[in-house]
């Protein structure tokens, strides 16, 4: 199960990628907004991020206007690793590499046939592990020291 949230600015965008995972038959929790009207992208980003950490959706997918602001509230979570993409090679390398479990884009960024195929690259590769879970453990240890 896939977790998908916008604030206003990526409203627009996500609409157009629950059509596409509807059409790929995967299935996503919507967590809002459900209509273009004016909200703030960090309710959403806790929203989607809580079902993440709660264990009842797998991975999230976060929109507003740029991507980077819902990138930065996600990041706060612990256990959230988020990835603003704009391109297909981020988003590819940011599984296998980072093992990503929030993609973040910008709805006034990009267009929709990129970020669907930005989306696939997103749901559809592995982390590779090895050398990056290292790299992982060592971004959950800043995480360990700096709780308050
Ligand atoms: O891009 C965003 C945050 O990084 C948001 O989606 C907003 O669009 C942005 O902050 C602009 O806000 P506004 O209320 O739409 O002017």
């Amino acid at each position: 199960m896939i977790a998908i949230g916008a604030d206003h600015g990526g409203y627009a965008l996500k609409e157009e990628i629950r059509a596409h995972l509807d059409e790929q038959g995967v299935a996503y929790k919507d967590f809002g907004t459900y209509e273009g009207k004016s909200c703030d992208y960090p309710d959403i980003a806790e929203a989607v991020t809580g079902a993440i950490n709660a264990g009842e959706c797998e991975r999230g997918i976060l929109i507003c206007g740029t991507g980077i602001g819902i990138s930065i509230a996600a990041n706060k979570v612990k256990g959230i690793r988020a990835a603003l993409c704009s391109d297909c090679y981020s988003a590819k390398y940011t599984r296998l590499h980072n093992d990503a479990n929030v993609l973040c884009m910008g709805g006034r960024v990009i267009a929709g046939g990129l970020a669907c195929e930005i989306v696939d690259l997103f749901l559809n590769t592995a982390f590779e592990g090895g050398r990056h879970q290292r790299r992982l453990d060592k971004i959950a240890a800043i995480e360990e020291r700096n709780e308050h």
